[in-house]
């Protein structure tokens, strides 16, 4: 189970932004995050991720927190994943800087091995994002932070990326922290969802 306990967070010692927020995400469960925009979604996400600590509280998974150096269990995956990859870097050596990715896991997110070929810039918002998501599939991958993933693309491409990513949830047990502005979405993908106010 990943936990979240008590966590409060500030960038400005003035303004208190995480007060007191505490959730649990159990493994193959999707449960979605939403709040207003500047409510500190990311920043909570950072967080369980271990992109950042927080001032007060902790973060664990089955009550151990999470480890300081190494392969991160709780994988964040960003809205814009082009500005996480290097740009001079061709897609295969991209996949290949995490993990070599199984053939299941690759053909269940539709990314075509002549992909590999290519640069990121190469390819479209939908076609890296699946990349991205590929990427953030590692074998000690136990939970995921989506943010906002599929908030630039089409319905067609938000489809085709949840309905992989929520197979993919329930057979490896990945549990996935889905944020999202989109009360429409969070009703398909979660079964409960929380808010940042
Ligand atoms: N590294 C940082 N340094 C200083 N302030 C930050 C930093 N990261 C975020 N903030 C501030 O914290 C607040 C919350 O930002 P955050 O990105 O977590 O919100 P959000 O809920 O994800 O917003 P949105 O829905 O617009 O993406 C904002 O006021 C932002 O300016």
């Amino acid at each position: 189970m990943l936990e979240a306990r008590s966590i409060h967070h500030r960038f400005r010692p003035d303004v208190p932004l995480l007060r007191d927020v505490s959730l649990h995400v159990a493994p193959g469960e999707v449960v979605g995050l939403e709040g207003a925009s500047g409510s500190g979604k990311t920043t909570l996400a950072r967080l369980l991720a271990g992109h950042l600590v927080p001032d007060r509280g902790r973060v664990t998974i089955d009550g151990t927190a999470l480890p300081q150096a190494g392969f991160r269990p709780v994988q964040y995956v960003p809205q814009t994943p082009v500005l996480a990859m290097n740009p001079r870097w061709r897609i295969g050596r991209v996949l290949r800087e995490s993990h070599q990715p199984d053939s299941a896991a690759r053909s269940a997110l539709g990314v075509d091995p002549a992909w590999d070929r290519r640069f990121p810039h190469e390819l479209s918002g939908g076609q890296l994002q699946r990349v991205a998501l590929l990427r953030s599939l590692a074998p000690g991958t136990r939970y995921l932070v989506a943010d906002e993933i599929t908030s630039a693309l089409d319905p067609v491409a938000q489809a085709l990326i949840w309905t992989a990513l929520l197979r993919l949830s329930r057979e490896r047990g990945i549990g996935i922290l889905a944020i999202s502005h989109e009360p429409a979405l969070l009703d398909r993908v979660a079964l409960r969802r929380i808010t940042l106010r």
